[in-house]
């Protein structure tokens, strides 16, 4: 099975000129000018120096686009401090008007609305953004947004003065996006009461999920041998791994990294205890994807929201044949490979289990089946076909969910039509991707669309 790598240029008389970088099985590297391509067009005089133009164009266009995002960030502080600023400051305990039904239990509780989501990677947590968005739309609380892209200048550290419209004395009720955990700065950007909580995945899932979404990435990836690179990749980590390579954090512990630590930490090391226990302090409520209903429900008794607040549709998953089965063998790889995540998953596992039981597991199990209930009937209400479909087959432009370097795989929804019209406008959220969430909300992704237009017209990683 050989790596694919192509640039793309489409030029408007629609030609297509491929350079394929094509590695043999035995680890060859072949560069394959694609002779066989077209007879005609390579056989023409000129055929060279057309190439050779063509790279040119390909050359300028890519420094451009980086010196665009270059010249953004070195003005971004200028920007700021000449922005207008819209909002005045939340008021604390803002009072959520809850009209459905509670229990005698629920009563007596308020829905805290003042809420740090630590949005960690490819953990469900786009599903419980969605969830966490049309909350605060619905009581209107305030959200601390990026500004210009859908993420607080991942990987670097989170400071407050990247949030949307930032000045000092401002106070949000919300905060979700990607960011690299700080958290000095995210305490000084939101009440004292706020509830701080977030979401971990086993990192065997987590690391093939990261390994094929964040391939194209990660330079370092590219050149491994093999019909399945994640499984040679795992079977000789030290053979590929580039610590200081781009983008390496993808390929190891990043959850860990996420919360703001070292990520080439071994499990043993004592900053692997400190970084758990410093999370423990620092979120009141730690949840898993891997048991995302149940954990929905513990969000809500810890949040004291009700079923209506978690319905939800799987956001951001893959379409089957992207998935790479593995083995309990290469399991057991990726989670030594993840030494510190996979201690880190073990003790909010522990912490999570420990949860439940307190909650009452029959309880439990009743309102998993009540909110699946609610789910199916949402799903008949607003889903065409009643399921996800891939990237082709979505019709609404707004419903198109990002896409990886050079692939399509990530499935979306069609919304029904003639749906009820009081149904209308939460389907159409609940449905609704990050990126045009976003824009929805008033947030200018102008970086995130450049280089999404940039990804998708100009660059092209086939992995075959
Ligand atoms: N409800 C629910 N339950 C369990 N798993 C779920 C759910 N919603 C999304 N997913 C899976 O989460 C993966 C995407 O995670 P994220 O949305 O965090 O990705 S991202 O970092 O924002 O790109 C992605 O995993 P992979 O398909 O393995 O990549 C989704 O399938």
């Amino acid at each position: 099975m050989a790596i694919a790598i192509s640039a793309r240029y489409d030029h408007s008389n629609d030609t297509v000129i491929h350079e394929q970088i094509l590695q043999s099985r035995r680890g060859k590297t072949l560069i394959n000018k694609n002779k066989q391509t077209d007879p005609g067009e390579f056989g023409r005089p000129n055929q060279m120096a057309n190439r050779v133009k063509r790279l040119i164009q390909k050359l300028v266009l890519g420094a451009s686009v980086i010196c665009i995002m270059g010249f953004y960030c070195l003005t971004r502080t200028t920007l700021l401090a000449t922005q207008s600023v819209s909002l005045s400051p939340c008021m604390p305990n803002v009072q959520v008007r809850n009209n459905s039904h509670r229990t005698l239990k629920d009563a007596t509780c308020t829905p805290k609305v003042n809420l740090m989501f630590m949005k960690t990677h490819k953990t469900a947590s786009s599903t419980l953004m969605n969830i966490l968005l049309r909350f605060g739309e619905k009581h209107q609380l305030k959200f601390a947004l990026p500004d210009g892209r859908n993420d607080f200048f991942y990987p670097s550290s989170f400071f407050r003065t990247q949030v949307k419209s930032y000045q000092p004395g401002l106070c949000y009720n919300v905060i979700c996006n990607h960011m690299r955990f700080n958290a000095p700065e995210v305490e000084k950007l939101l009440p004292p009461d706020t509830v701080f909580f977030t979401i971990l995945r086993d990192p065997a899932d987590l690391f093939e999920s990261s390994f094929h979404y964040y391939k194209g990435y990660m330079p370092q990836t590219w050149m491994i041998p093999g019909e399945n690179q994640m499984e040679e990749f795992l079977k000789h980590p030290n053979r590929y791994f580039n610590p200081t390579g781009f983008n390496s954090f993808y390929l190891k512990n990043l959850q860990f990294f996420d919360f703001g630590f070292e990520n080439n930490l071994e499990k043993d090391d004592p900053r692997v205890k400190e970084g758990i226990e410093y999370i423990e302090k620092q979120f009141q409520l730690v949840l898993l994807s891997d048991h995302f209903e149940e954990s929905l429900i513990l969000l809500k008794d810890a949040l004291c929201w009700t079923m209506d607040d978690l319905v939800f549709f799987k956001l951001n998953a893959r379409n089957a044949t992207s998935v790479s089965r593995m083995s309990p063998e290469l399991r057991t790889r990726a989670r030594e490979w993840n030494g510190a995540d996979w201690r880190l998953y073990q003790h909010f596992n522990a912490t999570f289990w420990a949860r439940v039981k307190a909650y009452g597991r029959s309880r439990m199990e009743e309102q998993v089946k009540e909110l699946r209930r609610r789910n199916a009937e949402m799903e008949a209400i607003c889903i065409d076909g009643g399921r996800a479909v891939g990237a082709s087959d979505i019709m609404d432009r707004d419903m198109k969910p990002w896409q990886p370097i050079g692939k399509a795989s990530i499935l979306g929804y069609n919304l029904r039509n003639n749906i009820e019209q009081q149904y209308e406008e939460l389907c159409r959220k609940m449905l609704t991707p990050e990126i045009q969430y976003l824009t929805n909300l008033g947030v200018n992704l102008w970086v995130t669309r450049l280089w999404g237009w940039f990804k998708d017209n100009f660059v092209r990683f086939g992995f075959s």
